[in-house]
């Protein structure tokens, strides 16, 4: 049993109070209110405090979820969880990668962006790999401007057609390594025991509670 006196300062400070999540990503925001909900905390996301989407002007998973997470702490003046994530194709030297959002247009259609990367993958000659993994960076900043990251990642292979409409993003295409439902068929519950998400989060997890 983990004694009460072991608890670092920051589950202190945040079990009683407010954790924003800043995303404007409602797929994203559900994983996460199910990755916090055993730990007791009241996450809120950045929709439901007004909170405006920054660019992401990083270049890398880890400094666009850091500047996400210092904005959304820096405005709410509450600790703040960020998530920048994205899937990387082996064949197209890593693409989409910290484009993936983007690569599905202002009408955030991943219909479009799962097709922009199958016309990619098919169009070289001779067929490459299908291997693709999603990373995923976590940043947790604190008001007083102090940030802690995480990154997790999963290994899979990509199917088309597309299948299952239960996930988000590229989730009907990616068929994690040894499953046979991609992330978009799989149950939620089991997406999350899984994924570059649950992995980051077991860090996180380890890290600060
Ligand atoms: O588990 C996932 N299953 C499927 N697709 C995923 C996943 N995780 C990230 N992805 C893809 C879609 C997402 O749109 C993009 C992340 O881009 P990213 O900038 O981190 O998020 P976002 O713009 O959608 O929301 P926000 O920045 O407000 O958190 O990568
Ligand atoms: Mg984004």
């Amino acid at each position: 049993m983990s004694g009460e006196g072991k608890e670092p300062q920051a589950i202190r400070k945040l079990r009683p109070g407010k954790l924003v999540i800043a995303s404007h990503n409602q797929g994203k925001v559900r994983e996460i209110r199910a990755l916090l909900a055993p730990y007791g905390i009241e996450p809120v996301s950045a929709g439901e405090l007004d909170l405006p989407e920054p660019e992401e002007t990083g270049t890398t998973f880890v400094a666009n979820a850091e500047l996400k997470a210092m904005q959304a702490a820096d405005l709410s003046g509450l600790p703040a969880l960020a998530d920048d994530s994205g899937m990387c194709v082996e064949a197209l030297g890593g693409d989409p990668g910290i484009f993936s959002a983007r690569w599905a247009g202002p009408t955030k259609d991943f219909t479009i962006a799962m097709q922009a990367v199958e016309d990619k993958l098919s169009a070289i000659d001779p067929a490459p790999t299908r291997a693709a993994h999603f990373v995923c960076a976590l940043a947790l900043a604190w008001p007083d401007g102090h940030v802690e990251w995480f990154e997790g990642r999963v290994d899979g292979t990509l199917v088309w057609p597309p299948r299952g409409d239960r996930g988000f993003g590229y989730d009907p295409m990616f068929l994690p390594e040894g499953g046979t439902q991609t992330y978009g068929e799989m149950d939620p519950s089991e997406k999350h025991a899984t994924s570059h998400r649950a992995d980051a989060f077991k860090q996180l997890v380890a890290a600060i509670f």
